[in-house]
């Protein structure tokens, strides 16, 4: 599916003026491509995925998702197609890895054996075969993010929406995990938005990275990741990588800086 998104504003009620978090976003995300979304802290970058899943409406702007392939059917409701990934897992730990899996086809009043058959794929799919019965408290950090992610695609929605969900993995697991996305996206081409703050994850994984001021979010700039697939860690020492590192860096201090001045003056 594609997300068109055009000129975005969001204003959150603070019980003063409001904060204003968007300003003014557009930007087309094209069916099947993974955009990684970056910027300062506080730039907007939730709030965005937020709107384009349907959690949150947007004070103005508007979003339209559409099959390209079949344009003449009517734009889709944001949260009938998506579905959304967090940090915080959300997993319910006194379950087992096959009921967390199942947990949306367990609500959508699928039976058991139906579900639990298409749970075992993604378990598989994730690399987490024999651990089904495993309940999810007992399971590693990177384990957990498994289960997550095969959790949200059970329900085969065709946008995925990724809020920082490697950022408390350590160093060695978020890689396995990028690799991972990376196999999984190359396989079943969802529309990814995934929201990071780390350059290099962001080049790794992303067919786009949407650049975002500091608040309020605008678009900085668009930078076309022109890596080849499949995407593995050895690519980050390449030339091509550390050009793409480089321009991205320059952009992203700059809002950085930014976002420190906006939050010295509010100190002030
Ligand atoms: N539900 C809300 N109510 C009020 N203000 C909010 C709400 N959600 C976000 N904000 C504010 O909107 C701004 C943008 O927040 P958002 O979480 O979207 O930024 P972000 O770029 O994702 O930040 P980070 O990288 O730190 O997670 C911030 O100033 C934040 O405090």
């Amino acid at each position: 599916m594609d997300i068109i998104v055009e000129n975005l504003v969001q204003v959150w009620d603070d019980g003063g003026d409001g904060v204003r978090a968007l300003d003014g976003i557009s930007h087309h995300f094209r069916s099947g491509t993974l955009t990684c979304l970056l910027g300062p802290s506080g730039c907007g970058k939730s709030t965005l995925a937020q709107i384009v899943g349907g959690i949150e409406t947007a004070t103005s702007g508007a979003i339209r998702i559409v099959d390209p392939s079949n344009p003449a059917v009517p734009p889709a409701k944001p949260g009938r197609c998506s579905v959304m990934m967090w940090q915080s897992l959300n997993l319910f730990p006194w379950r087992n890895v096959i009921d967390n899996v199942a947990f949306g086809l367990e609500m959508a009043g699928v039976p058991r054996e139906a579900r639990y058959a298409r749970a075992r794929e993604l378990i598989g799919m994730v690399g987490l075969r024999n651990f089904e019965e495993k309940a999810c408290s007992q399971l590693s950090g990177g384990m957990r993010q498994r289960v997550a992610l095969a959790r949200a695609l059970i329900m085969d929605r065709p946008i995925l929406l990724m809020d920082e969900p490697f950022a408390a993995l350590d160093a060695q697991t978020k890689i396995v995990m990028q690799e991972e996305l990376t196999r999984i996206f190359e396989r079943m081409r969802k529309t990814i938005l995934f929201v990071t703050h780390a350059i290099d994850e962001a080049i790794l994984l992303g067919d786009e990275v949407v650049v975002m001021t500091a608040r309020p979010g605008r678009i900085k700039e668009v930078i076309a990741i022109d890596l080849p697939r499949p995407r593995t860690q050895e690519m980050v020492g390449t030339k091509a990588f550390g050009e793409l590192y480089d321009r991205i860096l320059h952009l992203i201090r700059e809002e950085v800086l930014n976002a420190m001045r906006q939050q010295d003056e509010a100190v002030l």
